[in-house]
């Protein structure tokens, strides 16, 4: 449940307005429960066209058949996570500076998920924000696609896309809004260039 309401039911909302990816990622639940979120989004997903990435967890991700997995520094290291994947899954991998960023490029990340951009409520131990200059910092050297996160909303996220960013990942400015779907449409159209 996320706020009063299922997984599945608020990642639907959001594929309604907009979002084109949608992100398994519950620290407290048991691996079943896991896996059983998982089926069910995967389900969903498919039928509306949509990606599905598992976080943390690379073995739910392919029990799962979900199109990719992320992972960050402190969860399964990126090489192992990529040859536990194979060549054509999906593999994103955190960085919060730009050595982590080169170091998840060399190791075959596809794309990054950098951040804290902001200060956020999302993650209890995200650290200090990084701000927009590590977007502009690694998307000057580097072509891997850059997903922003932490403390992203419609209000801030255009800059977020000006500083290089190539998407957004986004969980309290959707899963708190009392309307889910039109607060994806808002983050989907503040991104639209
Ligand atoms: C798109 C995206 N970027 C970063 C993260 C954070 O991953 P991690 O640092 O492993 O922290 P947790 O999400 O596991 O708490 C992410 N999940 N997605
Ligand atoms: C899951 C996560 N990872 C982060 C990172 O910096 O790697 S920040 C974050 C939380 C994002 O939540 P919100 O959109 O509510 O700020
Ligand atoms: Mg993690």
């Amino acid at each position: 449940m996320v706020a009063g309401r299922s997984v599945l039911e608020v990642a639907s909302d959001a594929i309604d307005g907009g979002a084109t990816a949608i992100q398994l990622r519950d620290k407290n639940v048991s691996t079943r429960t896991l896996v059983e979120e998982g089926r069910a989004l995967r389900e969903l997903t498919r039928k509306r066209g949509v990606l599905l990435i598992v976080n943390d967890h690379i073995d739910v991700a392919l029990a799962i058949e979900a199109d990719g997995a992320h992972v960050g520094q402190d969860d399964m290291p990126a090489e192992l996570a990529r040859k536990l994947l194979g060549p054509n899954r999906i593999l994103g991998i955190s960085a919060g500076s730009l050595d982590e960023a080169v170091a998840a490029i060399m190791a075959g990340a596809d794309y990054l998920g950098v951040g804290p951009i902001y200060a956020t409520r999302g993650k209890a131990d995200a650290g200090e924000p990084v701000g927009l200059s590590l977007i502009s910092e690694i998307a000057r050297r580097y072509t891997t696609p850059l997903v922003a996160i932490g403390g992203i909303t419609a209000e801030n996220a255009g800059e977020v896309i000006q500083a290089g960013a190539t998407g957004i990942a986004v969980i309290t400015a959707v899963v708190n809004a009392e309307d889910v779907s039109l607060a994806a449409h808002q983050l989907a159209r503040a991104i639209t260039v």
